[in-house]
């Protein structure tokens, strides 16, 4: 018998947009299903991955040099996490995907959309998210949830026009992919993204 292949799910937002609050409820929400449930994250998601997220977020480098260890975190999580479990009929939450490079790299830093646009083909020319789930806040009350909460890592200190770009390359994204993106006013209460997020991932077959 051929099991059906699952669902994948991608979280987006700018920082302190208020993803990683919502990534667990989502995930009870399709276990609850019955659904075997991989919930992983970018840059990550593997050990390579891992080690690669330390350098992204911690080491000054070239923009082209960030672009390609993201995608190569991303080659990786995709060989040995995400294309299996869908093979298997699991579900994947992915904190992040390709939709951050072109939002970071490309919106926030200014690299060329098209040289995004060839590394995503190349890295995954046939796996797109099912589901894109964009958490999307005016730059202040981002900042303002950031500053309330953590250590700042390189991306997370980026002056507000960073930000502002990188929150309009993923809204333009939005509207270009109107079938796969879900936006979420984040600046909503947890309780009613929920509902709305309950609604969304329910709806999800
Ligand atoms: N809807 C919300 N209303 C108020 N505070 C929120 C909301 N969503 C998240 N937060 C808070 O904002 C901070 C950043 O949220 P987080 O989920 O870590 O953001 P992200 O993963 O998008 O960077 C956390 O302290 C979180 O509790
Ligand atoms: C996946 C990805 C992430 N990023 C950045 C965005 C985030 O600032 C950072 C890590 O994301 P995130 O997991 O949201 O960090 P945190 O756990 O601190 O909330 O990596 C890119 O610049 N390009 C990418 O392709």
């Amino acid at each position: 018998m051929t099991v059906p292949r699952g669902k994948f799910i991608t979280f987006e937002g700018i920082d302190g947009a208020g993803k990683s609050t919502h990534i667990r409820y989502c995930a009870d929400l399709v276990a609850a299903r019955g659904i075997e449930l991989v919930s992983s994250r970018e840059p990550g998601g593997t050990p390579l991955g891992e080690k690669l997220r330390e350098l992204v977020l911690h080491e000054p480098m070239h923009l082209e040099t960030e672009a390609l260890l993201v995608f190569a975190s991303r080659r990786e999580h995709i060989a040995q996490v995400i294309e299996p479990a869908l093979a298997r009929g699991a579900w994947v939450i992915s904190d992040r995907f390709t939709d951050a490079s072109f939002a970071y790299q490309g919106g926030g830093r200014g690299l060329d959309l098209i040289k995004i646009e060839t590394l995503a083909n190349w890295v995954h020319p046939e796996l797109w998210p099912d589901l894109t789930i964009l958490f999307d806040v005016p730059l202040e009350v981002a900042r303002a949830r950031l500053d309330a909460t953590r250590e700042l890592d390189k991306f997370e200190q980026e002056k507000a026009d960073f930000f502002l770009a990188a929150r309009n390359e993923y809204l333009r994204r939005a509207a270009q992919y109107p079938e796969r993106f879900r936006v979420i006013d984040s600046t909503q209460t947890i309780e009613a993204i929920r509902l709305q997020l309950a609604e969304i991932i329910g709806a999800l077959r």
